[in-house]
């Protein structure tokens, strides 16, 4: 993939141009695209990890689909009244990413502030006020000490603070990170500073979590689940499978990928060569790619981690969601068009945005040439909080058009969509489903995954 200039462009801090789309809605009298397959992908939820669950499984049902192509917002499947609901709460709405979101009880913006594994000189000082040095490299590769408090001039620390060691000392900050990295990605940052490794939990301390979610909130989310998915072709080559992932398997996601993301290569705060950082936290499972080079490797260059295997788990949902989207394609009246070749996923680049967290359209061309040429296809999920997802023929967010990707949603762009500008305009707050994030305590934000072959 290529985060190129787009990433920067977008990821970069200042306003960011808004799609005409934003306040548009959908007339679904004037759909354009009929309404493609709709079925029970697994289980209704609870199925997995609460016993046996017959509701949904093998249960087929056909929902009706519609996509409003001229309105540049794609909006799919769902009941009336939750199409309704998160129009309001998303399409409608013309409001700027909360950079300045205030702290919630459930600790919003709290990190785990983790030394490299790797590295050989970390020094935790935490007498009298709290300091955090390292030594690390600066641009020209010449060996400087960094201390991660300048860094956080407006750090403010809980007085949950508990230190530990390497594997196990941890420091608990509840910290304004992902807003002082939204404000200052703009800014040449300090080459020693980016580099400092700060692995990045993706979900909070239960302790710390007072949110209450009320039956009617829950029901709904259980009537969403048990209804099955939906899937559309949105423009060639690009297949969006609605509720594809069941709650149980969006929780078993999240829960694995906080596992890994903890231990060696996992989530950090991504930044350029020249400082500027990613609105977004990152893993790389399979392989590495480096943002600072564009490119794949086997190690991570900054800490010399070598990332994560992919779970088997994960690449038995890719399958299927491709093989559902070819099956898609294949009753399609624009058969060849639409296409969507096979893939086997050697790289899955694991992103987590907070509120705060976007992405600048941008294509993903860092993987082989060969691969490129094929269309083999990016798959995408999406899990927690819903993203305007932006996607378009040039990297142009007023040209580009839209689609609210929502908890559970896998997205496919291979055959003639894979050169396609994509990315994430804004997190829609409050929009995760209630039961996923008491199931994993997963942070406010969102979580996706994209799986590539080399
Ligand atoms: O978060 C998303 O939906 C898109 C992520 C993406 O484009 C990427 O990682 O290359
Ligand atoms: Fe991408």
């Amino acid at each position: 993939m290529n985060h190129d200039e787009g990433w920067r462009s977008g990821g970069r801090g200042g306003p960011r141009g808004r799609s005409q789309a934003s306040g548009q809605r959908v007339n679904r009298q004037k759909s354009e695209r009929p309404v493609t397959v709709g079925r029970s992908l697994d289980e209704s939820y609870g199925n997995r990890s609460r016993g046996r669950g017959s509701r949904g499984r093998g249960r087929c049902r056909t929902v009706q689909v519609y996509v409003e192509k001229s309105s540049r917002v794609a909006n799919v499947g769902k009941s009336a009244q939750e199409e309704v609901k998160s129009q309001e709460d998303g399409l409608g709405s013309t409001k700027q990413p909360d950079q300045g979101a205030s702290f919630k009880c459930y600790g919003d913006n709290d990190d785990l502030l983790q030394p490299s594994a790797s590295s050989s000189s970390n020094n935790i000082n935490l007498s009298g006020g709290l300091s955090v040095s390292r030594e690390c490299e600066d641009k020209n590769g010449g060996r400087v000490s960094c201390d991660i408090v300048n860094r956080m001039e407006d750090v403010s620390f809980s007085g949950l603070v508990s230190v530990s060691s390497t594997s196990d000392k941890k420091v608990k900050l509840s910290s304004v990170e992902d807003r002082h990295s939204a404000h200052k990605s703009g800014d040449v940052g300090n080459a020693c500073n980016e580099r400092i490794s700060r692995l990045f939990d993706i979900c909070l301390e239960k302790k710390w979590f007072c949110l209450k979610s009320s039956s009617l909130e829950l029901n709904k989310e259980k009537r969403r689940a048990t209804k099955g998915y939906a899937s559309i072709v949105i423009r060639p080559g690009m297949v969006l499978l609605k509720n594809f992932l069941s709650i149980n398997d969006q929780v078993m996601i999240v829960n694995k990928c906080r596992e890994l993301g903890l231990g060696e290569g996992g989530f950090y705060q991504p930044g350029y060569g020249d400082g500027a950082l990613l609105h977004l936290k990152m893993m790389c499972l399979g392989r590495n790619w480096d943002p600072q080079t564009s490119r794949y490797g086997d190690t991570r260059p900054h800490d010399g981690s070598i990332p994560p295997k992919i779970p088997f788990e994960f690449n038995q949902f890719v399958q299927k969601a491709i093989q559902d989207s070819q099956s898609l394609v294949a009753t399609s009246s624009k058969k060849g068009e639409d296409e969507i070749p096979c893939m086997s996923p050697d790289i899955c680049i694991a992103n987590f945005y907070t509120s705060t967290g976007r992405l600048g359209l941008h294509r993903d061309k860092d993987e082989s040439a060969k691969s490129i040429q094929k269309g083999l296809p990016v798959v995408s999920f999406s899990i927690g909080n819903s993203a305007e997802f932006l996607y378009g023929d040039q990297r142009d967010d007023d040209k580009a058009d839209m689609v609210v990707l929502q908890s559970g949603d896998v997205l496919l762009f291979g055959g003639k969509s894979r050169n396609v500008f994509h990315g994430v305009r804004s997190i829609l707050k409050d929009t995760a489903p209630k039961v996923l994030v008491q199931e994993t305590n997963l942070r406010p934000g969102r979580l996706n995954l994209t799986f590539r072959q080399y």
